[in-house]
């Protein structure tokens, strides 16, 4: 195995502790050439299209790169705001604020953010964690529900970096939070708050991002836990079973995926004559495209056209402030035994920049 040098300055320096907040990653623009390298990255990897690559290169790089980038362009478009993506503002946000209230509980820790494909990349996140004296890092996937595609996949990354290294730091990985108090509670009163304002709909249809249908055989336990968190968050919402409905998403390719599938149940509720509609999606736990475009504008279209009279969508919870302090419990939880609120040490931390002019290190 070939290890990369590493600086020596960080010896002695006392015990810091980082949190990696890490989402899927989104286009740098919405544009067809970022829409390319983004896809390209996304679905070359194994966790994602589990297909043999013999099989698969062809298709990807014959026909899927060459048609798809210019429509998802368009889609993007849709939803771009002045300041990127909406995954990639939120998620930034989510990280500053779980920062502050970590901050205001008393932890020394350092939060930041990465994207598993695209910018900022968990390897580099990881780096500057590491040089920023972190020698304990808590990674924190933003996929509530376990699934090999997503939570894996960053598990795989940050197993890729870890593995060049010849100090590798303290590691924790948090699996899921499908089943959380705080998570399901704070989903609750996002729902609950939109019906304060806008009534109630006949339906909740709760909806999942799909996966292909065979995973579930496969021992995947995505399946498992979106219908679960689905189950939940209807009796936190004291919903009666047959209004509460849970669906599958944004199909990919030709496979038969997770079912129901979200766009055709809306279609047959409005010709059973079911007026209104509120679409949640609590396996995002950021607004992103697939809220936005897939739900708020493609799935409202359908369901409309189909005879429905109302649809809402139901904002993610981003930046809602108890998801956050829900967020920051179950960090603080994973954190547990982990010396976090030992201040950081002024005294050793110059003695460290001292060593590291001594070693000629650049700070
Ligand atoms: C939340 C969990 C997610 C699972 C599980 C998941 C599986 C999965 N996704 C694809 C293909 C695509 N997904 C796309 C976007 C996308 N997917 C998730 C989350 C999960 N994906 C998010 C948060 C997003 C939004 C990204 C954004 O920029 O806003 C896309 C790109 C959009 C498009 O071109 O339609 C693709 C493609 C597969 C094949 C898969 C499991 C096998
Ligand atoms: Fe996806
Ligand atoms: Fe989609």
């Amino acid at each position: 195995m070939r290890m990369r040098p590493e600086p020596a300055y960080t010896h002695g320096q006392p015990a810091r502790t980082g949190i990696l907040w890490i989402n899927l990653g989104t286009p740098e623009a919405p544009t067809p050439a970022a829409l390319r390298r983004y896809l390209g990255q996304f679905l070359s990897d194994p966790r994602v299209v589990e297909l043999p690559r013999a099989l698969w290169w062809p298709i990807l790089h014959g026909i899927i790169l060459n048609v798809r980038p210019r429509k998802s362009a368009a889609k993007y478009a849709t939803i771009w705001t002045p300041e990127g993506s909406p995954l990639k503002v939120w998620t930034e946000r989510q990280a500053k604020l779980l920062q502050g209230l970590l901050g205001e509980r008393g932890h020394h820790v350092t939060v930041r953010w990465a994207m598993r494909y695209g910018e900022p990349a968990i390897a580099r996140e990881l780096e500057a964690l590491k040089a920023a004296g972190c020698t304990r890092i808590l990674i924190l996937p933003a996929y509530p529900q376990y699934c090999a595609a997503t939570t894996a996949s960053v598990f795989d990354e940050v197993w890729r970096w870890a593995g060049g290294l010849r100090w590798v730091p303290e590691l924790r990985f948090v699996n899921h939070y499908h089943d959380d108090a705080g998570y399901i509670g704070a989903l609750a009163a996002r729902v609950r708050a939109h019906w304060a304002e806008h009534g109630r709909p006949e339906r909740l249809v709760m909806s999942f991002h799909g996966m292909p249908a065979r995973t579930l055989q496969l021992g995947d336990p995505y399946h498992c836990e979106c219908r679960k968190t689905g189950r939940l968050l209807a009796e936190a919402l004291e919903l009666p079973p047959e209004q509460a409905v849970v669906t599958f998403q944004s199909r990919f390719g030709k496979a038969k995926w997770l079912q129901p599938y979200t766009e055709p149940t809306l279609v047959e509720l409005a010709r059973q004559g079911v007026g209104r509609v509120d679409v949640v999606c609590p396996g995002f736990t950021a607004d992103c495209i697939e809220t936005l475009e897939e739900i708020d504008q493609e799935a409202r279209a359908a369901f409309l056209s189909a005879g429905g009279r109302e649809f809402h969508c139901i904002p993610c919870l981003n930046d809602d402030l108890g998801w956050l302090r829900a967020l920051a419990d179950l960090a603080e939880r994973h954190l547990a035994g982990w010396p976090t609120r030992t201040p950081h040490d002024p005294a050793a931390a110059e003695a460290t920049r001292q060593r590291a002019r001594a070693l000629g290190a650049a700070m």
